[in-house]
């Protein structure tokens, strides 16, 4: 008989089984349905939401409680400013290109991607190599758009072309707008419904704009992830962890993206859940405490010059050669990477489909310093599901410039340091008469100089005898001499170094997760592909136990009832079916719901208190009293322990309801 393993591949993976699947067990569905729904939009039903929760509980329990993260709980409603000086009023943004004669609006990068992959393929048909790209199968929307307007066709290309192609997919994620421009300029794209041309991509901010308060004055947005409150947040947390770095903070919650084309179900969305922590470090000695824990674990990296060679080709090493050899920056990206594997792995991820795909240098926002996402391959292609960025200092002095409030760890030192610094001293007096209300914007804008702004300003004043500035909020320029401003060059000596910590911050996007391993975990029995089951590893499993009485007949009641109270009192979550279809039938159903247990009570049970315990996958059956089952139950679900294991003293029950 063919092994489980080989059982579960036994039938071809069958995305429209999986989608009708999850739509008939609720697991999800679009939203506002009865209204025509709304892209992007989805509600979660009693099975998605218990399988979310049991995400998100192993999420708190393997970051938040194992690596003590400080969790805060902020607000989505942010005001305009906040966004202003992250950087996202003016760079959150993607490239969108519009048929002007039709008003389709297309994402630039997708478009370009679409066509490229599509005409390879064609060209793959021409040449008699079959269709398949990377052994995945095409999306069906994608599908869906070109049978519209026309079929794949089998056109054969140039060998450098299909080399070209090749690059510009392997690179796709690193391009501008204008180069995108340029992309479809040089490769003819058109509208793929009707052969229209598109004008030339414009950025589209990405974020939900509304007003806070009835005048409609303050300006607000929905927020697009949950990093900023956790970034001003950082001297409470700093002080609540009694000023010692490293620390990290973690959040869970709603972000919002008014994504240009959502598509692909859960993967991409205009709300979803989110899951950042923003680990605080110096940026001096960006080591981990616990990375020999995790250094010998061998992960499949996609490092940026394999990329940026044209190629996909994944390199399997050790986490800790990853770091020595300078292909990860440092140990602390190094450990989150093995650590949202270790993740993954325990939420039921399949290993093979894990890639850790570093970005381009083009992608990377100007001051991370280095960033890689775990993508997990699906019938969509592979996804980012997870982002971990160090994002240096960026953050945090953004915001300490703009509000004038110094974010900022103080170390005391044990040898005193001697440095030389740049030092400005204002003539305040002169500050009243000449800005009057404004003052005290130009005296904050000065005192909050860096370093190296101090040092080009003070070699301005020295060649032109005069500093001149914009301050936003006023207009034109300002200008100031020395009666007014001196900066100087001087000697101190320090006992205490204060510096801004880098930040490395690792996002997950639960949704795309959770619909990642929708897809690792389901197949279809091959003796009945109608027969399909969820393989949910226990721990997330929305219901763990099904109780099936043999028949409804009132014998049965009293022990269902003892049954139900002792998984009520141990919080194992269960459910009762006492339908009057066959056993079979109601496994089947559970199955497709990923319940891991069955247990079945018959006419031995009233006699004797046994029951059967069957587990979902392989279908096999033991009988034990009502106690050794509920401890087995126990022990594979929440202590870690295998069905071999636990169910080894069990005698097996042959059964005739399969
Ligand atoms: N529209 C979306 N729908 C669902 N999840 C999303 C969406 N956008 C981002 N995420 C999730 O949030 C995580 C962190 O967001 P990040 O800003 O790094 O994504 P991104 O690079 O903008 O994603 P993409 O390039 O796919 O749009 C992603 O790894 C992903 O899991």
């Amino acid at each position: 008989m063919a092994s489980l393993e080989e059982q579960k591949k036994a039938v071809e993976f069958n995305r429209e089984s999986l989608e009708s699947t999850l739509k008939r067990r609720f697991f999800y569905a679009p939203a506002f349905e009865l209204y025509g729904g709304v892209s992007g939009l989805f509600d979660y039903g009693p099975a998605g939401c218990a399988f979310q929760a049991n995400v998100v509980d192993q999420w708190r329990k393997h970051f938040i409680l194992e690596e003590d993260m400080l969790e805060v709980d902020c607000t989505m409603l942010t005001p305009y400013e906040v966004l202003k000086t992250s950087g996202h009023v003016d760079k959150f943004s993607d490239w969108m290109s519009k048929d002007p004669k039709t008003g389709e609006i297309f994402r630039a990068d997708h478009l370009v991607e679409e066509v490229l992959e599509s005409r390879l393929k064609g060209d793959k048909q021409a040449r008699g190599l079959g269709s398949e790209i990377d052994g995945v199968e095409e999306d069906a929307d994608k599908k869906k758009r070109k049978k519209k307007v026309k079929q794949i066709t089998a056109v054969k290309l140039d060998d450098e072309l299909v080399k070209e192609y090749e690059t510009v997919l392997a690179k796709i994620d690193g391009y501008s707008g204008e180069e995108l421009g340029e992309l479809i300029e040089k490769y003819q794209i058109k509208n793929p419904g009707n052969g229209n041309d598109l004008e030339p991509p414009r950025a589209f901010n990405l974020m939900f704009e509304t007003a806070i308060g009835p005048s409609g004055q303050y300006k607000g947005y929905l927020r697009p992830e949950t990093a900023q409150g956790q970034f001003l947040n950082f001297n409470k947390l700093l002080d609540f962890n009694n000023n010692k770095i490293p620390f990290a903070s973690a959040s869970i919650g709603k972000s919002f993206r008014n994504e240009i084309s959502p598509r692909a179900g859960l993967l991409r969305v205009r709300e979803f859940l989110m899951a950042e922590i923003e680990h605080f470090v110096d940026p001096e000695d960006k080591s981990h405490s616990k990375f020999d824990e995790v250094k010998d674990i061998k992960l499949k990296f996609l490092p940026k010059n394999v990329q940026e060679a044209g190629s996909t080709k994944l390199q399997e090493l050790s986490v800790g050669d990853a770091v020595s050899s300078g292909m990860v920056d440092n140990q602390t990206l190094g450990y989150f990477i093995a650590r949202i594997y270790l993740f993954l792995m325990k939420i039921g991820v399949d290993p093979n489909r894990l890639r850790f795909r570093q970005h381009m240098s083009n992608e990377m926002a100007h001051y991370a310093c280095d960033c890689w996402d775990a993508e997990l391959q699906t019938s969509y292609g592979w996804i980012e599901c997870v982002g971990c960025a160090d994002r240096s200092a960026y953050d945090l002095t953004v915001h300490s410039k703009k509000t004038g409030e110094k974010l900022v760890v103080r170390q005391k030192l044990d040898t005193p340091k001697e440095v030389v610094q740049w030092e400005l001293s204002l003539t305040k007096k002169l500050f009243g008469p000449k800005f009057r209300k404004d003052a005290p914007l130009v005296e904050k804008y000065l005192t909050n100089l860096s370093q190296e702004e101090l040092e080009s300003k003070a070699k301005e004043m020295g060649d032109n005898g005069k500093i001149v500035f914009q301050i936003d909020g006023m207009q034109g320029d300002i200008e100031l001499d020395e009666k007014f401003i001196k900066i100087e060059n001087v000697k101190r000596i320090h006992h205490v170094r204060e510096f801004t910590p880098s930040v490395i911050e690792p996002s997950f996007g639960i949704g795309r997760i959770i619909y990642a391993v929708f897809e690792h975990s389901f197949w279809a029995r091959p003796e009945d592909s109608a027969r399909t089951v969820m393989s949910f590893k226990p721990t997330v499993a929305p219901s763990k136990v099904l109780l099936v009485p043999l028949s409804n007949n009132k014998e049965f009641e009293p022990i269902i009832a003892k049954i139900s109270k002792t998984l009520k009192k141990e919080q194992i979550p269960f459910k009762v079916d006492d339908s009057g279809v066959s056993i079979g039938k109601r496994y089947a159903r559970n199955d497709e719901l990923g319940t891991p247990f069955g247990i079945t009570i018959d006419f031995d049970s009233v006699k004797d208190d046994s029951v059967t315990l069957r587990e979902r996958d392989s279908t096999k059956q033991v009988r034990g009293s009502i106690e050794q089952i509920l401890r087995a139950i126990k022990e594979i679900t929440y202590e870690g322990s295998t069905w071999e294991k636990s169910t080894s003293e069990l005698p097996e029950f042959v059964s005739q309801s399969e």
